[in-house]
Order: structure tokens, then sequence, then C-alpha cells
């Protein structure tokens, strides 16, 4: 029985208990979510709201609402989805900016654009309520004055509030997110269907009769309507971090979108998702690879998380969205066959070692050749202190004078295989660190130092060919280093005279393949359109060199 159930009886939300069933998040399987399941309960953070007008909002959407026991509330595919196609855009329901990465009041946030404020407009107040404003062209000082802004003239709150810089912008975006209530009734009854509540509730709810009175709002809002806000922010707000499209300093904020927040996270993520700048905060999505109608939809809710091997994603993930991951990647504890977490056995130092069972994170972890088994939390200090060593490499070429790359090249020669896996998150991630710390500087590479780093690049897209398939942004940035590394190497051989000696017609072939997929890649990209000028220059250097291949194949000179 599906969600359908839900709808029929009219039911507020649906609490999905906890069963045995492992669904494939690629294709969930309707029969395996069970009617006996669902109950309408609030206790543990279920939404309450009329689930009729989430089933409404969707309605043009090509995807649409179902259940599982594992995810809880999910988006499915109504039909076929293609690659890169664009799907349904999402307007946040309110945003707020975000003060996680500032110090202090000294450099506020815009109330409209979410911009940090530093030394050129740090002292730019609304004219009205006197709080951060960047200027009076801002493009989103309108949202400012529809929200918080009479609130704090009623009121007399005045900038700084007796609170931190980064709970009073909490408050912020807590304020707008209230203030639906009276403005849009239904919205507010779509924005309560949310879940407000993480599965772990690590972090308790803080105490808003004492925040309201410390922020002058002591008569605005129950303190229980404060909570669920927030809880609703913690559970399902997307962040953005970025440099605003006028120069200069970054943004930081939070959306609510009322219906991307039904989507669910996968560290193999079929979808991509995107911000575009303000004043709209649109939410873009497209699939990354081919989706069959049925099939749930997923996102990476932080990019950080994918490149971790299995036990240590799993950390994190508990650590900062505070649920125990059942993606399909995260009950396998080889990461889809490419062992991302697998550590030399320490006694026969022939076989790897990995839990037997992904689902148990307290399963001790055995070795896949001989009888030796190790705790996990000896496995995740080992791999902890490697990490930290690779961590180390500039300020050791700061100390000894050597270059990073070549410590980061030593670190993976000593422990690629002899202590990790090859494919070890550890290995990879100092590859990735060599492939970007040289990807800025190409044409100064030698042809043998061309040659590692697009072998480096190869590397590193066999892994994320499995765990980030298709226009994911893994795949589509290697692409693109891979692309300018090999175009570089085209250039060094064409000015020693051996490019027609060392490069066969099919070799040439295939980088231009490689160029016009890294292209593709930029142009079906939701992010490309939030890039500033600076970033754009980076497609454009690709599309003239893929010309001057094309030229090469044609037969014809380009200039050295
Ligand atoms: C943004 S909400 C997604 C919608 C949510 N499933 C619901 O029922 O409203 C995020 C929450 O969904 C659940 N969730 C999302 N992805 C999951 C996953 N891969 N494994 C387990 N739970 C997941 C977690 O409880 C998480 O806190």
């Amino acid at each position: 029985m599906d969600i359908n159930g839900a709808r029929t009886l009219d039911i507020k939300r649906i609490k999905l208990s906890p069963t045995d069933d492992k669904p494939k998040d690629a294709s969930l399987d309707k029969n395996e979510t069970d009617a006996e399941n669902f109950k309408a309960d609030d206790d543990d953070g279920n939404g309450t709201g009329d689930i009729s007008l989430v089933y409404k909002a969707l309605e043009d959407s090509p995807f649409e609402l179902d259940g599982d026991p594992a995810y809880g509330l999910c988006l499915i595919a109504k039909r076929d989805l293609k690659a890169g196609e664009l799907l349904h855009d999402d307007i946040p329901a309110f945003f707020g900016p975000s003060a996680d990465l500032v110090q202090d009041y000294s450099t506020p946030l815009c109330l409209g654009c979410c911009v940090v404020m530093n030394d050129g407009n740090g002292e730019n107040r609304c004219p009205t309520c006197n709080w951060p404003i960047c200027g009076d062209d801002c493009d989103n000082v309108e949202h400012h004055k529809a929200n918080e802004c009479s609130l704090f003239v009623k009121h007399n709150v005045q900038f700084p509030p007796n609170v931190e810089i980064q709970p009073c912008y909490k408050a912020i975006a807590i304020i707008r997110g209230l203030l639906i209530k009276e403005r849009n009734p239904e919205m507010w009854e779509q924005l309560m269907t949310l879940q407000w509540k993480t599965q772990l509730q690590l972090t308790p709810f803080p105490d808003f009769e004492e925040i309201k009175e410390n922020f002058g709002l002591a008569e605005f809002g129950r303190a229980e309507d404060w909570t669920r806000v927030l809880g609703i922010i913690n559970v399902n707000s997307y962040s953005f971090q970025r440099i605003e499209k006028k120069e200069g300093s970054p943004s930081f904020g939070e959306c609510l979108f009322p219906i991307y927040s039904l989507m669910c996270h996968s560290c193999t993520p079929n979808c991509t998702w995107a911000i575009q700048y303000s004043p709209e905060f649109t939410m873009k999505v497209r699939p990354t690879v081919d989706i069959k109608k049925g099939e749930m939809l997923s996102v990476s809710y932080n990019h950080e998380f994918s490149k971790f091997g299995f036990y240590k994603r799993q950390e994190k993930i508990r650590e900062r969205a505070e649920f125990e991951c059942k993606c399909w990647r995260c009950r396998d504890a080889r990461d889809l066959g490419t062992n991302l977490a697998a550590v030399k056995c320490f006694k026969c130092k022939e076989g790897y070692m990995l839990p037997e069972d992904a689902s148990d994170f307290e399963m001790d972890w055995k070795c896949d050749k001989c009888p030796y088994v190790m705790s996990p939390e000896f496995i995740s200090s080992f791999v902890e202190s490697l990490y930290e060593q690779s961590d180390m490499a500039e300020d050791e070429a700061e100390e000894t004078g050597e270059s990073v790359v070549k410590i980061f090249e030593d670190f993976i020669a000593s422990n690629s295989s002899v202590k990790v896996h090859s494919n070890h998150w550890v290995i990879a991630e100092a590859a990735h660190a060599i492939v970007k710390l040289q990807a800025s500087n190409l044409s100064k590479l030698t042809l043998e130092e061309l040659n590692k780093f697009i072998d480096f690049c190869k590397y590193l897209l066999q892994i994320k060919n499995v765990i980030a398939p298709g226009f994911s942004n893994e795949r589509g940035m290697l692409h693109h280093y891979l692309a300018r590394g090999y175009y570089m190497k085209v250039k060094l051989l064409l000015n020693s005279n051996t490019l027609k000696a060392t490069l066969s017609q099919e070799e040439m072939e295939s980088i231009y393949n490689v160029q016009k997929y890294a292209l593709r890649f930029w142009k079906e990209n939701p992010h490309y359109e939030s890039l500033t000028e600076n970033y754009k220059r980076e497609p454009e250097y690709l599309m003239q060199e893929a010309e001057e291949i094309k030229l090469l194949l044609d037969g014809s000179d380009v200039p050295k």
C-alpha cells in the first residue's frame, strides 16, 4: 500500500514506523510499504499539516509524493526523466541570512541579499528599522521590508540585539517563517506537513521564551511555533555560500523550499541542485542520470559527504544531519564495489578489512583473506591519523621547502595498497588535492607532469563513475580538468613537432570527446548561471581549446 492510502483517508501526515524493509532507493517497490505502518503521530517530529496541499502543489510537476519506511516522505518520478532535463523550479517559502561563518556584529549580513557586509558597506542600515542592509540597490531589500522591518519598528527591536550573531540571524529566518502564518495560511499549513525533528534528535531545542525576551519580541508568536519553525529549518533548509553577482563579499544564507524539502538524500544521488542568485533564490534540480517512472529522486544534502568512505560518511551524516543514512550506497560497506573505506589487514597484510554488515555501525571489521577482526573505533582512529598526515602536506611543504604536490605523491606511494585500498578515500583525497593544485598551473607543467596529472584525473573518474554517476558536479569537474590537461599535452607535443608521432587520430578524437563532454557538463549544470564572470572564464577557455582540437582533427594548423 502506498502513501495514496493517506491521501484518500485525508489524514494530516503520515508516520512511518521503522521496519526491516530494505527498499532500493533507485526503485521503490510500492508493495514494500505497508499500510499498517502508517499512523498519524507528531511526537517524533513528523508534520501534521494538510498533506492534500502538498499533492496540490505537486500537480504540475514531473514527480509525486510517496512514502517509504526507511526514508519517510519522498518524491518519486511521475514519468521517465532524462538526465540533464530541468525539473520543477521551487521558490523559497522564506529564506534568511546564515551567520554560521561570520564572527560577530562587526561584519553583519545584509537582511536583503545575505551578503557579508565588510568595510565598504559595513555601516549601511535600513532607513526604517536601522538594521543592516548592504545598500539602496540591494536586490532583496523588499523582502526585508515586507517581513521583519515593521515588526522591529513596532517592538523597538534595536540592532544589535542582546543575543550572539548566529542565533540572531537564525531568529530572523524563524520570524520570516512565523510571519507566513497570518500572511499565507495555506502555505503555513503546507509547511506544517514538513518533518521538524531529526531522526536522532541530538541537538536540543533552545528555550525560546528566553530568546524572545532577549530579542525584545516577547509578545511575538508562541514559543512552540518558534521551536517548530526552527525544527523545520534544521531538517529541511538548503544553504548556500557563494560570491554574489556584485563582486566582492560572499553571501551565506538558507532557504526553505516547500517542495524540495520532501526530497531525500542519497550518497550516490540521481539529481543535482543549485540555488540561483537573489532576488528569487530559486532552486533548480536536474537528474544526473536517466530516472525511470516510480524511482525515487535523491540529492546530496551536503556535497562534502560523498567523498568519504562509508564509515566516516555515516559518522558525518549522523553528526551534521542527525539521521542514519539508508541509501543504497550506505547499505554496502564496499561503497558499491569501490572499496573507499577498505583498510589493509594488519595481520596477513594481504586482505582488506571491512565490516560484513554495513547496517551495523558497531560491528567489528573482518579481513577478507584471514580470520583477523578489528574494532571500528580502532580502524576509524587509524584512518583519521592517516588523513591528518596528508592534511599537513601544506605545512610540511612550508617547513621543508619541498613541493606540496611531491608530498602528496609520496603520501600516495607509501600508503596506497600498502596501508589502505588504492581507492581508499584518504588516497583519493590526496589525488584530488594534486589535481586541484595543478589545474590552475597546467601551462607550466612538463610532459611527464601532465601525464601524471591526466592519470590522476582518470583514477578519480573511475571512482566517481560509480559513486557519482552521470552529470554529477564531481564527474563534470574531472572531465573539465582532464580536457584541459589533454589540451596542454597536445600543445606541448605540437610545439616540439611530436604530436603526430605521439598521439594517433583515434586518441585525438577521444580527447575531443572529453572536451565535448566537459562542455556539455557546463551547459547543463544548474550551477552555471550562479557563476561569477571570473568562473565563467573556465568554460570559455575550454570552448576555445575544443575548437583548436577540432581544427587539428580536420587537418588544419592551429596557432602555436
Ligand atoms: C528534508 S527531509 C526529507 C523528507 C522527509 N523524509 C519527510 O518525511 O518529510 C530530511 C529527512 O528525511 C529523512 N531522510 C532523508 N534522506 C534519508 C536517507 N538517505 N536515509 C534515511 N533517512 C533519510 C531523514 O529523517 C531526514 O532528516
